[in-house]
């Protein structure tokens, strides 16, 4: 038995897979003069498979778009015909004796550079097409780092050092029975994925491991308990199967609450809407009777490619999640990467604290022409739904105003190209700072609605990098200050009479299930699994019950005697009055 941490509930039973190392690493040393036509035979053998690719995914749009929208995929062929770039490549082979994967990277960085220093936008988006069409070529000369299915094709239970979002994205759920990983937190982006796919994970085991898990090896994947069982004897299968049949049976009994109105003992009704990174989610949320889509992370339509998704490309999934929902609610968040989100193309600094950094609302302020791309995209899609847009990391109300301005100049330009939108489409900002916290009484004024991402707020207010296991037990959001922080923004939009939502991870927490109902938040916000589980439990509670709890948790003078008092209120219908030791209020 290896304990870990239960990142995403469930139980999975089956036969391990193990990622083998997903690194890209460019061969240091030269190659032998001896090796030159086996490096140009690689370097054709991987150009030649390019183009097939390249081929066949314009045949794929050529049936959904038609003929006009594929003509990138011919100017991608041109580049691998291209002599310069090609002669390029070869010179590097041929006189500095490096690797054809090293040979290409160095022609792709060389045209990079020299056409972003041109001030011209034709000859920038040339360059992108360059390391598009040059990341392909390098898939396929390192071997593609995608998740590939074991070669018998059954379900499988993966188990990887850590894995990031964009691997995520490759994993199809049907094959993946669990997860389990070395490394890695329950509140990065990968495990947010997982809890999103319904996909057990259980992370960091590291450490418990006493020998090195083998693809075949028998394993069973507990993700609520956080436990691992390698080689587990037959009672133990017999025990987890009938486990795992009652979870079924639970989830069935809940599809009966699918239509029933989210709505308390004494009458007060939330909007529970899902959290969805793709389009494959959207089903498992309508399925649900989910209210709408409170957050949609875009960033992982960006992921899993080699370049930037065009606006055409943007604009159609945003439509179809827009036409899907039938005039329900879409909340389109805008680019939120940096951080645990990187993208392979696009290469950000190397930086000391990348949560803080150069990160979401920073990079699209800065890269204008990416933003406006998205934005257009989105207002274009808002034409065929009830589309709203989110802006992330917001500080202050200068980022607000200056996101505005080029939402403006989008609106201006569809407008002149007779292009429809939804004029008076809303506007909103994700709450996850505490400046944005202090402010956001001023905030309410510049904008529509505000959606608290507890994610981020929980990690900036107590200063707990979400990303590292060695203070994962410091991440709290039961924390004072955590409760504090949300009554603040939540009292600041009420008083403004704008919506206010929650799409953090606490949204889908039962025990945070009174807080909302307290502070009377309008939306709740998370992965599509935990709707139906969230909505069994609000339909047994009172606001009025609710309210005399948050007022015991505001004078918690610790995050365990807040715990202590929700765990209570769990067991039992919440009791007004039941008293614990607290400090009076400050
Ligand atoms: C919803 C949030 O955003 P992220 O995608 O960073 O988890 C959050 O921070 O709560």
């Amino acid at each position: 038995m290896i304990q870990g941490i239960g990142a995403s509930s469930g139980i999975a039973i089956g036969k391990a897979f193990v990622l083998p190392n997903w690194e890209w690493e460019l061969p240091e040393q030269k190659i032998d003069v001896a090796d030159l036509a086996r490096e140009f035979d690689r370097l054709y053998e991987g150009i030649r498979t390019s183009k097939v690719e390249i081929e066949q995914m314009k045949d794929e749009l050529r049936e959904v778009v038609g003929p006009e929208e594929t003509s990138i995929f011919d100017a991608h062929l041109a580049i691998l015909d291209d002599p310069v770039f090609m002669n390029e490549i070869q010179g590097i082979i041929q006189r500095q004796y490096k690797a054809a994967e090293v040979a290409v990277k160095e022609a792709i960085d060389h045209f990079v550079t020299m056409f972003d220093l041109l001030d011209d936008e034709y000859m920038k988006e040339r360059a992108l097409d360059i390391k598009d069409v040059g990341n392909r070529l390098l898939k396929h000369l390192l071997g593609a780092p995608e998740i590939t299915l074991p070669s018998d094709t059954q379900p499988f239970i993966l188990i990887a050092r850590e894995l990031s979002p964009s691997q995520l994205v490759h994993l199809n759920p049907n094959h993946v029975l669990g997860i389990a990983t070395l490394a890695g937190s329950t509140t990065s982006h990968s495990s947010i994925m997982a809890r999103a796919l319904g996909v057990p994970l259980v992370v960091g085991i590291e450490s418990k491991l006493e020998e090195p898990i083998q693809t075949g090896d028998q394993l069973i994947i507990d993700g609520d308990l956080g436990i691992v069982h390698l080689h587990p004897e037959e009672s133990l299968i017999d025990l987890y199967t009938g486990k795992q049949l009652r979870q079924r049976e639970k989830k069935q009994q809940l599809k009966q609450i699918v239509s029933v109105k989210p709505v308390t003992k004494d009458g007060k009704e939330f909007e529970l809407s899902a959290n969805i990174s793709s389009l494959k989610e959207l089903d498992v949320a309508l399925g649900s009777g989910t209210n709408g889509v409170g957050l949609f992370r875009t960033e992982f339509l960006y992921m899993d490619r080699t370049r930037l998704p065009r606006e055409e490309e943007q604009y159609e999934v945003y439509r179809s999640v827009a036409e899907r929902l039938d005039q329900k609610p879409l909340i389109i968040r805008t680019l939120d990467i940096g951080g645990d989100k990187q993208l392979d193309y696009f290469e950000l600094p190397e930086e000391s604290n990348p949560f803080l950094g150069y990160r979401a609302i920073r990079i699209c302020l800065d890269k204008t022409e990416l933003f406006k791309t998205q934005l257009r995209a989105i207002l274009r899609a808002s034409h065929y739904g009830n589309v709203k847009i989110m802006y992330p990391l917001i500080s202050s109300v200068e980022e607000v105003r200056a996101a505005n301005a080029l939402l403006e100049t989008c609106k201006q330009e569809l407008r002149a190209e007779g292009i429809g939108f939804a004029e008076n489409i809303e506007v909103g900002i994700m709450i996850e700072l505490p400046a944005a916290v202090l402010i956001a009484d001023i905030l309410a004024e510049e904008v529509n609605f505000f959606s608290i991402g507890t994610n981020d707020l929980v990690q900036f207010t107590l200063a707990v990098d979400r990303m590292n296991e060695q203070i994962s037990h410091l991440y709290e959001p039961y924390h004072p200050a955590v409760l504090r922080m949300l009554k603040l923004t939540i009292e600041a939009a009420k008083r403004a009479g704008i919506h206010v939502g929650v799409c953090g991870e606490m949204a889908g927490d039962l025990q945070a299930l009174p807080i909302w109902l307290a502070l009377d938040v309008d939306e709740l916000s998370m992965s599509a699994h935990a709707i139906l589980p969230v909505k069994e439990r609000l339909l047994t509670l009172k606001q009025q019950d609710a309210r005399s709890l948050f007022d015991q948790l505001l004078r918690c003078s610790t995050s365990a005697q807040i715990h202590e008092l929700l765990a209570a209120s769990q067991d039992a219908p919440i009791a007004a009055g039941r008293e614990i030791v607290t400090k009076s209020s400050p």
